[in-house]
């Protein structure tokens, strides 16, 4: 937990969430739209006596009362799928439409990139990517099961991307739901900062600049990228987007989130960013009794 203590002169109440950190997360699924509505799924956990509260912000984040989600009727037939209900955030800030292209960058095991086909109502294309050959297996898994048909599986690193396979050479929309620290983690895994160090944030950080600049080169003019990361390091967060927006043709824009979050920061250890920067979210665990998340929207600009 010695490594947060670098956040105290950012975090309004640190004390909050230094103790929200140290408290258990509850067990959360996202209602999977492709296979039940979200009325259907209460009724079924309803029969088979499963307790759930929906998430004020989300009605298709349901918090679980029991200690194992993924053994209910309703996950058996794909009705619900585990998810952290902060990382149900990029996917709703980046708003995709049935029938657009989308890039899921960095997409293993598929918890968002189903959500983004669930939010296409699955017509459309998305493109769920990760460079890791391991975990493509449970993200083609986790793609059927919750019979996300509009998903298309690739393995590449996402800095050297090429759209050339395709019929198509730009993407509506992209996420990059970036490789980080996670040590916004610490609630669900308390080993989350056993290998923690500056170093380690130093050189995540590079790949991120070079996953993010990639995304927003792929994405059509008036098209949107969401960045995310499941990490509370500036480094990681506002520094990456200040990057993109200094290299690439984007700009930082607002959304609506009906959560409580403290804006991106402008300052960070010497370095200033873009006042724009501002409009990002940074989701603490005191916030709204969740894991850690920052989220930034960005607008391709001509
Ligand atoms: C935070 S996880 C993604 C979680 C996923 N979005 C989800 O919701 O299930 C980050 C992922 O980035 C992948 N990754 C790391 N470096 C990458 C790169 N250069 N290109 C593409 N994916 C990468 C990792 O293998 C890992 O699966």
């Amino acid at each position: 937990m010695e490594p947060l203590e670098r956040y105290r002169p950012i975090i309004d109440d640190f004390d909050a969430f230094f103790e929200a950190c140290e408290r258990p997360l509850g067990n959360a699924v996202r209602v999977n739209t492709i296979k039940a509505s979200v009325e259907r799924t209460l009724a079924a956990l309803e029969r088979e006596d499963v307790g759930y509260e929906q998430a004020d912000w989300n009605p298709r984040v349901l918090r679980l009362e029991t200690d194992s989600p993924g053994s209910t009727w309703t996950s058996f037939h794909g009705f619900t799928h585990g998810q952290e209900e902060v990382s149900a955030v990029p996917p709703v800030v980046l708003d995709p439409r049935p029938g657009e292209r989308v890039w899921d960058c960095c997409a293993a095991p598929g918890g968002k990139a189903t959500q983004i086909a669930a939010l296409m109502d699955d017509e459309g294309t998305v493109v769920a990517n990760d460079s890791n050959l391991g975990r493509i297996s449970a993200l083609r898994f986790n793609a059927e099961r919750l019979g996300a048909t509009s998903l298309a599986v690739t393995n590449e690193d996402a800095r050297n991307y090429s759209l050339q396979r395709f019929s198509f050479d730009e993407f509506d929309r992209a996420l990059v739901d970036a490789p980080c620290t996670c040590e916004g983690t610490i609630r669900k895994n308390p080993d989350a900062l056993d290998n923690w160090s500056e170093d380690a944030i130093a050189s995540v950080s590079g790949i991120q600049k070079g996953i993010l600049r990639r995304a927003v080169q792929a994405t059509r003019e008036g098209g949107t990228v969401v960045y995310s990361t499941c990490t509370f390091a500036p480094e990681e967060n506002e520094a990456v987007v200040q990057h993109a927006i200094e290299e690439e043709d984007c700009r930082v824009v607002d959304f609506d989130l009906d959560m409580e979050y403290a804006p991106g920061l402008t300052e960070w250890d010497g370095q200033e960013f873009d006042s724009s920067l501002e409009k990002a979210a940074r989701i603490y665990p005191h916030h709204n009794d969740t894991g850690g998340f920052f989220v930034a929207k960005l607008e391709v600009t001509a």
